[in-house]
């Protein structure tokens, strides 16, 4: 007698292109189609999509893929507005997009974390659709050869680490900083500065990250090359901002984080207003990227603290203080924490700026340095957390479980990492309360949250 047998998936070869039909949305915004039992995630494609596309990466158990032509639209899909590779979702009513985004927080936390009983509160829309980013990391290239091509300047194309999409007029950016990027390639233009290949390790120009103080108006530039020569004063008359900074580095991965910046002109921090309260943010320094929807973001987890004024508060993954700062004024005392030295430096003259006397700020990675917190300031009556997209260590949970605070406000910017912390969370007796979305990122799937957690 044979053993019944289930049917081998079919993976399918890289680069082969298929007929695919969508019949879901992944967390991370693509598509999910099946073919032959294999599971494909589609970038570009939405629900009820027929498309073509492309096959990119294939592991075992799923590939990716990208889609090269829409041959069945969705009864969603609406016509995009700008070419850009950085609003995927633009294709989606912004009312369907607010949808979705909701369901998948409430998808994450029931199915991942194995939570109920909480509220969803609706999601908080975003006041801007469009041009609402007060930060764009733009990338250089060449069209055309490396030897012959001319200098572009825009965004990596969706999943392809060395193909530059070149934009005349970033719709996520404001009308006057689309001009102060302009300034910059018409400058390294007229240098005949070339664009860095990563594959040769030959060229020059590697990103440009600009920065708008949405409130003040300040912009600051900062320009990240391989160590080389660069005229200063040519660049700083050429480009209209406030402070003009240059990073040079030569390691193989692409970021902007890394390299030795000098100051060319102007000041070495940008000064924003959030919230009625003044800030100075370090080019280095964490600052949310929608600036309107960061005051609702922390009026909502101001909320959820529920503060009466005599609290110790803990402001964990505090960059420059943003969240603790505009709670302290309602604690009796703020301890923030934070592992970037320059975001603390802004943190701790962000408080003398504002004139709160009540907060003291420590460099130090979360993971080693809070339990020293607890011993230096004693148990929190209530912690906000703000972590990074990966979320909280199990070990970082457990030692905010043993400072034991009455209330948790998480900040989370991925709900899948929000999930497994909030079921940690809840066998140590901590009850998931609500739980409310917030769209800082129109036009692209990325989802933020506050969620309230209380001990019981
Ligand atoms: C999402 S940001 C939040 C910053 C701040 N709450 C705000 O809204 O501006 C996360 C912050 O965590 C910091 N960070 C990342 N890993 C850390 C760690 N292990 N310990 C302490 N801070 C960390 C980052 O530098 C960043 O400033």
């Amino acid at each position: 007698m044979s053993t019944p047998t289930t049917p081998r998936k079919q993976r399918p070869d890289r680069f082969a292109e298929l007929e695919l039909t969508i019949d879901d949305l992944a967390f991370g915004g693509n598509g999910v189609a099946r073919h032959e039992g294999y599971v494909l995630f589609v970038h570009g494609a939405i629900p009820g999509d027929r498309v073509r596309a492309k096959v990119t990466k294939t592991k075992r158990d799923y590939g990716e893929a990208i889609t090269v032509d829409v041959l069945e639209p969705s009864p969603d899909r609406i016509a995009p507005v700008a070419d850009h590779p950085g609003a995927p979702w633009q294709i989606l009513p912004y009312e369907r997009q607010l949808e979705i985004k909701s369901k998948q927080v409430d998808d994450a936390l029931r199915r991942i974390g194995k939570l109920g009983g909480f509220e969803l509160e609706p999601i908080v829309p975003a006041l801007e659709t469009w041009r609402y980013r007060n930060k764009l990391e733009y990338s250089f290239g060449t069209e055309g050869t490396a030897e012959r091509g001319e200098l572009i300047f825009g965004f990596h194309a969706p999943g392809e680490w060395d193909r530059i999409v070149p934009i005349a007029d970033c719709m996520l950016a404001s009308e006057r900083g689309n001009a102060v990027r302009d300034q910059v390639l018409a400058f390294c233009r007229e240098q005949g500065l070339t664009a860095y290949d990563r594959r040769t390790r030959r060229g020059f120009l590697r990103n440009c990250v600009i920065r708008e103080g949405r409130r003040t108006g300040q912009f600051q530039v900062r320009l990240v090359t391989m160590p080389g020569e660069l005229d200063r004063e040519a660049f700083a008359e050429a480009v209209d901002c406030d402070g003009l900074l240059w990073t040079q580095f030569d390691g193989l991965g692409e970021t902007t984080a890394e390299g030795d910046t000098e100051l060319i002109a102007g000041s070495d921090y940008l000064e924003e207003e959030l919230n009625g309260m003044s800030f100075r943010v370090s080019p280095n320094a964490f600052f949310q990227v929608n600036t309107e929807m960061a005051e609702k973001l922390y009026a909502l987890a101001g909320d959820y603290a529920s503060l009466a004024g005599f609290e110790r508060l803990y402001d964990l993954y505090c960059g420059i203080g943003t969240v603790g700062l505009t709670m302290a004024p309602r604690a009796g005392e703020l301890w923030g924490l934070e592992i970037i030295e320059d975001a603390i430096g802004d943190a701790i003259a962000n408080a003398r700026l504002n004139e709160i006397d009540n907060a003291r700020f420590f460099a130090g990675d979360v993971r080693t340095a809070l339990r020293l917190l607890v011993d230096t300031a004693g148990s929190p009556d209530v912690v906000v957390v703000d972590p990074p997209r990966a979320g909280l260590s199990r070990k970082v949970v457990r030692r905010i479980i043993d400072a034991s605070p009455k209330r948790l406000v998480y900040i989370s910017c991925n709900p899948t990492t929000l999930a497994p912390n909030g079921a940690q969370l809840a066998e140590a007796g901590y009850v998931l309360r609500k739980v409310r979305p917030v769209d800082m990122f129109p036009q692209t799937p990325h989802i933020e949250c506050v969620a309230l957690f209380e001990r019981v």
